[in-house]
């Protein structure tokens, strides 16, 4: 893939006086092993006596269990164990709670509420024989009317799923409301122009290439419990671990070991996991479970899910005044979203967007169907993706009813530079935005003007071309522990460091990477720090054993708080190294001056000693200055005092074919501004696959249902992602506009590109559609739905 990178003319920390974060565009430390097929995954981990852990799931979306015979399969010679519900239930073991204070079954027990639900597990000798087991047990099961529309999940005839929650009588899981409604209905009031859409968002997934598994390894000797597994949080999923199965925490450690993707996916704490130790705990063997790809598809966390209404109020010459919404959110049969407790809809609040507006007003409603359980960040920021959705999507519509063109009517609202911090009309304080330069530099390196042009000349020869405009604001980085905490655990991250005698370094993290680099984008924040070459400098992170607690990797938080946990522990580093250098160069500490890698005394820059002859002197046998100790380590916790808010313009190109109705993305030019940039390479990367992601997204994924609630995406022969083939060759552009708060400036964006890319599609794809009047058409936009959307078809429900 071919990538321009355009600078911009704000500062610019590659080219400028300023330097480069460690080396800029350094080439990654982790894919010497990913090339050569030298990763070490779970799949990976192969104990001596390892037993394997097959799960059967319900055919069935709603049903009663009447009867389980397992005796057929304990029958099995290579079966060691069989475990029901009813089994763990005599443990207490048959519920678990989510990560939104929900509880989800283990094995269903008294009645089946998703297809795909895990129902018994067997552990056999081999992975062959677990699954030929399956099919040996029996279950009887009643089958009830399931809950598939979301849109008649409430209805007082609805079968009631959660009957398992005391009192229930309804499908109800919870509702949720930001802004202003009396102030917003009164901006409505009095507005020139009020338009209103009905938008989906599908459901998706986020379909990682290596499925969810793990290998719990007991020791009934020392009762200590091993588990390597797929998660993006390895210390959250401990403490729930030590909480759910009553082992004490300091004897269980969770080992993340190198991850083949997690897009959110691996957030959730998942029946199979607990499945795996419960297997373990009671055969005293190490036990494996790996998903296969189907069960990943129709059994954990999906994505998305909401079916809005927007509104926008506005003044005739597209001046946006104020935003309303509704929405309904179908969580599936559990509530297993991974958002902070006090944001069950994660933090869609953001949904007025890059806007300076009067008012805005949220209402949603979220319920139970007999669905996967969900509602798990893909590559969203928590359900910003859909806010983004929403907000981009009605801006274009405004457009459409005012005739005005996307890029100036954008340019007319954005937040002004002088306005940051700005705090949004639903509580949120950007940190800091500059949005009229992104949105130009994207407008440039598309060439706008020219593409207008040529789509008008294409439009009178009945050729269709769309132009798709989107500008997003995220927020990302969850702390401060204060407002945000998942169960209880506040959202703050640890980090350590520790500098050898020969002045090499390993830093210890509390995140987890899925295959964003971290192993290279840490160590360049200390090199930066600490002037020693991140090519020295070790990263250590999955696993509890060998790192500080912190909450773990999702919602591009890692950069925005367990980097600036990173810099911060280099800093304190330096200070003490900065003492020693004092003794060395006797001379006072205010006496000494940094530079990359050296103290020396101000004046005399002959007079310096290096950050490695320091380390040594850290560890040797001189005098060290009064009251310092040996050694040259540090360890802090970091607790952030806000989100960071990263933003990008995101321009489209589309050619439909009138004939078939398919849709090429011809263009896509992505311009980003993260702030400090770490690594531009791995920026590019992140915005590169993001990019794909939302493709996908705008124009072919769906996980659908049918009217038994039969998943219809189980495979990827059904659940279409995309390839190198669907995609153009991505053109990307950067600004920078520092984060005031993060001690380098950096903001994350490892989610942006998935945020931002599908309104620009579908803003694209509708564009194109102008000659045919159409206003709005629902994502995927699959070449019946476009077919459907010309001839004046509304998109069928989900
Ligand atoms: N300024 C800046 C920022 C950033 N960076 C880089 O980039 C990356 C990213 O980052 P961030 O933004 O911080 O993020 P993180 O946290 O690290 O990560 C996470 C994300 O990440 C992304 N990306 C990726 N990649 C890969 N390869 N794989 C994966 O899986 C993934 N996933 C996805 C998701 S979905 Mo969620 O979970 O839904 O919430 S969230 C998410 C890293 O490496 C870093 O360091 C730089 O350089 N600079
Ligand atoms: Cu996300």
């Amino acid at each position: 893939m071919t990538t321009v990178t355009q600078h911009s003319t704000v500062t610019d920390f590659e080219d400028n006086d300023r330097k480069p974060v460690g080396h800029g565009r350094m080439l990654r430390k982790e894919d010497p092993r990913f090339v050569r097929g030298k990763g070490r995954y779970v799949d990976d981990v192969q104990l001596p006596g390892m037993l394997h852990l097959a799960i059967l799931r319900s055919p069935m979306a709603h049903a009663r269990i009447v009867s389980v015979d397992t005796s057929l399969a304990e029958a099995h010679p290579k079966v060691k164990l069989v475990v029901t519900g009813a089994m763990l239930a005599e443990k207490n073991l048959a519920w678990m709670p989510t990560l939104s204070n929900d509880v989800q079954a283990v094995l269903a027990t008294d009645k089946v509420r998703f297809q795909g639900q895990e129902v018994a597990f067997v552990v056999a000798e081999d992975r062959y024989a677990a699954r030929d087991a399956l099919e040996l047990i029996d279950i009887e099961y009643e089958p009830l009317d399931p809950v598939v529309d979301v849109r008649t999940a409430l209805s007082p005839d609805a079968p009631v799923i959660r009957d398992d929650i005391e009192g229930k009588s309804d499908n109800h899981c919870f509702d949720w409301e930001t802004g202003d409604a009396d102030a917003t209905d009164a901006v409505f009031a009095r507005a020139d122009v009020v338009v209103s859409e009905d938008i989906v968002y599908p459901r998706v997934h986020p379909a990682p290439m290596e499925t969810c598994g793990a290998v719990a390894d007991y020791d009934a000797v020392d009762g200590r419990l091993t588990l390597w597994s797929t998660t993006q949080a390895p210390h959250a999923h401990r403490t729930l671990y030590a909480i759910v199965a009553g082992l004490p925490e300091h004897k269980i450690r969770v080992i993340s070991p190198d991850i083949g993707g997690g897009f959110g996916n691996k957030v959730p704490i998942y029946p199979g996991y607990v499945c795996a130790i419960v297997g373990s705990l009671l055969l005293g063997k190490p036990v494996k479970w790996m998903e296969d790809r189907s069960e990943n598809l129709t059994s954990t966390g999906f994505a998305r899910d909401y079916v809005m209404r927007g509104e926008i109020a506005a003044t005739s010459d597209g001046r946006i005044l104020a935003i309303r919404t509704h929405v309904l959110a179908d969580h599936g049969a559990f509530n297993g979203t991974a958002a902070p407790v006090k944001y069950p809809a994660g933090f869609f609040g953001v949904f007025t967007g890059s806007y300076d507006i009067e008012a805005a007003h949220c209402k949603m409603t979220a319920v139970y169907t007999n669905k996967a359980p969900g509602g798990v960040a893909y590559a969203c920021s928590f359900r910003i993706t859909e806010a983004v959705y929403l907000v981009e999507r009605m801006v274009n519509v405004l457009a459409y009813d005012l005739d005005m063109d996307p890029v100036a009517l954008r340019m007319k609202n954005f937040i002004r530079p002088e306005q940051f911090p700005y705090k949004t009309k639903t509580g949120w304080v950007y940190d800091s935005g500059d949005y009229e330069p992104t949105m130009k530099l994207a407008t440039e390196l598309v060439g706008y003007d020219q593409l207008r042009a040529e789509q008008a000349e294409k439009r009178a020869r009945g050729e269709l071309m769309g132009i798709g405009v989107a500008f997003f604001t995220e927020a990302v980085g969850a702390g401060p522990r204060k407002d945000m905490d998942i169960l209880g655990l506040g959202m703050a991250d640890g980090c350590e460091l520790r500098v050898h005698p020969t002045g090499k370094a390993v830093v210890r993290l509390s995140v987890q990477s899925q295959g964003q680099g971290h192993e290279t984008t840490f160590a360049q924040i200390v090199a930066e720090e600490l002037g020693i070459p991140p090519e020295d400098i070790d990263v250590v992170h999955g696993d509890t054993d060998q790192t500080p607690f912190g909450l773990g990797t999702y919602g591009s938080r890692s950069t925005p708080v367990s980097g600036a946990a990173a810099a911060l522990v280099a800093r304190k580093v330096r200070d003490k190294a900065k003492i020693i250098a004092s003794g060395m160069l006797e001379v006072s500490v205010a006496d000494l001056e940094w530079s990359k890698g050296s103290f020396h005394v101000t004046g005399d820059p002959t007079a310096s000693v290096t950050i490695q002859d320091i380390a040594m002197r850290a560890h040797g046998a001189a005098d060290l200055p009064e009251g310092i100790e040996g050694g040259l380590e540090a360890q802090i916790c970091y607790n952030p005092e806000n989100l960071t808010y990263p933003h990008g313009a995101y321009i489209c190109v589309v050619d439909i074919d009138p004939g078939t109705a398919v849709v090429k993305v011809r263009r896509f030019v992505a311009v980003d501004d993260c702030g400090t940039r770490i690594n531009p390479m791995i920026i590019e990367g992140q915005v590169h696959g993001g990019l794909t992601d939302g493709v996908g997204m705008a124009l072919m994924e769906m996980i659908s249902f049918d009217e038994d609630g039969n998943c219809l995406g189980g495979s990827l022969m059904d659940y279409l992602i995309p390839t190198a083939l669907e995609v153009p060759d991505w053109e990307t552009g950067f600004t920078v506009t520092p984060s005031p708060h993060h001690p380098i400036g950096a903001k994350g964006v490892g989610e942006s590109a998935t945020v931002g890319s599908p309104p620009a599609v579908v803003n694209a794809v509708v564009d194109a559609l102008k000659p045919y009047n159409v206003r709005h058409a629902d994502m995927p936009l699959t070449p019946s739905r476009v077919w459907e959307a010309m001839n004046g078809q509304a998109t069928p429900p989900i």
